[in-house]
């Protein structure tokens, strides 16, 4: 659906030479919600503008659903966005006019005829649930609304792929769940492939099948998301995932227990998918005659699966403790020695 190959983005200034997008390699499948993660100045809104064609790459190709976006004339890639779509995070409204005519436009520029355009828009008025809003200027919208105006407006010429460039970012949490499970109901019903950036975990975490981590213009590290959560490699995947289950807290909250239990070994139980349900943890401690203080634990939801966290004290000696360690890695349950 879209290829990505070894591609390089310089900018090039008065003073110096930015290499914004580093030699980066991706393929995003059909039907995918797929998430580029990073800091900022990581590179991603450069990534994002190459898709679309609103950047040309330095070096490498880029092609989306057969075309190679890298090389097209104006008039080509012009035609390309009505199936390349987009949505921004100020929601680049005209504030001019009305919801039914912003999610019009792109439908007359594109010459539809009138009738045709009307029935368009009210069927998307309906998709993203904003009926009665339909002569309201942007100004009497909500964000979310905005937002929503803003998808369906980018879905008016029915396109294959929606870029979305911090989508949510300028919106509240609650507002963000809504618009997030918007998206992941308009990729099923209407058969899109979704490329978003965002420099929050959460959103990654809440609809994306895989992701891409960046940093410095290159993509440090690709996967699944559970796995990107389960095991992540590089340090800013590390840092994001801590952040996401606010680990920080959870360190002050260590240095307490450690204070508390200064004769426990304290370890931390890591599970995935359906062993997050399972009795695997009373019945080991059951079988070695344990003796536990379950000090705090939480379960986190991603679009695929479940995974957790589980911390506990326990009285017990290096042999056990291998040997608690291999039979949990039986039930795929991973323990770390957090403090001894
Ligand atoms: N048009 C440009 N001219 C010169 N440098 C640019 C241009 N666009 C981006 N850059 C530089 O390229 C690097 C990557 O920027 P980019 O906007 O792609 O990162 P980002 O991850 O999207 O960050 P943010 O979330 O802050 O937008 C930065 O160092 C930025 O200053």
């Amino acid at each position: 659906m879209i290829d990505i190959s070894n591609v390089t983005k310089i900018f090039k200034t008065k003073n110096q030479n930015i290499t914004a997008v580093d030699n980066v390699g991706l393929h995003v499948k059909k039907g995918e919600i797929f998430g580029v993660i990073g800091y900022s100045g990581a590179g991603k809104s450069t990534l994002i503008r190459l898709l679309n064609g609103l950047e040309q790459p330095t070096e490498g190709t880029v092609t989306v659903t057969g075309d190679e976006i890298s090389g097209m004339s104006v008039k080509e890639l012009r035609k390309k966005r009505q199936k390349v779509s987009m949505i921004f995070q100020h929601f680049n409204l005209l504030w001019s006019r009305t919801v039914a005519e912003n999610i019009s436009f792109p439908l007359e520029i594109a010459g539809v005829p009138k009738k045709e355009r009307q029935s368009r828009v009210a069927e998307l008025i309906r998709l993203v649930g904003l009926e009665g809003r339909e002569n309201n200027y942007p100004s009497e919208l909500s964000g979310g609304q905005k937002q929503r105006v803003g998808i369906a407006r980018a879905l008016s010429n029915e396109p294959q792929v929606l870029l979305c460039d911090e989508a949510t970012s300028a919106l509240d949490p609650e507002t963000t769940d809504e618009v997030l499970d918007l998206l992941v109901d308009i990729t099923k019903k209407m058969n899109l492939t979704i490329v978003l950036i965002t420099h929050e975990m959460h959103v990654i975490r809440k609809i994306c099948d895989r992701a891409a981590v960046m940093e410095n213009g290159k993509v440090v590290e690709v996967g699944p998301v559970i796995e990107l959560f389960q095991n992540p490699q590089s340090s800013v995947t590390k840092r994001f995932v801590r952040d996401d289950i606010s680990d920080d807290d959870h360190a002050v909250a260590m240095e307490e227990i450690k204070a508390a239990f200064p004769t426990s070994t304290i370890v931390k139980l890591t599970f995935v998918g359906t062993r997050t349900k399972s009795p695997i943890v009373s019945q080991v401690i059951k079988d070695y005659g344990l003796d536990v203080n379950i000090l705090s634990g939480n379960i986190k939801q991603t679009n695929q699966e479940s995974y957790g966290h589980l911390y506990i004290a326990l009285d017990i000696n290096q042999e056990t403790l291998d040997k608690i360690t291999a039979e949990f890695k039986k039930h795929d349950v991973t323990l770390e020695v957090e403090s001894k």
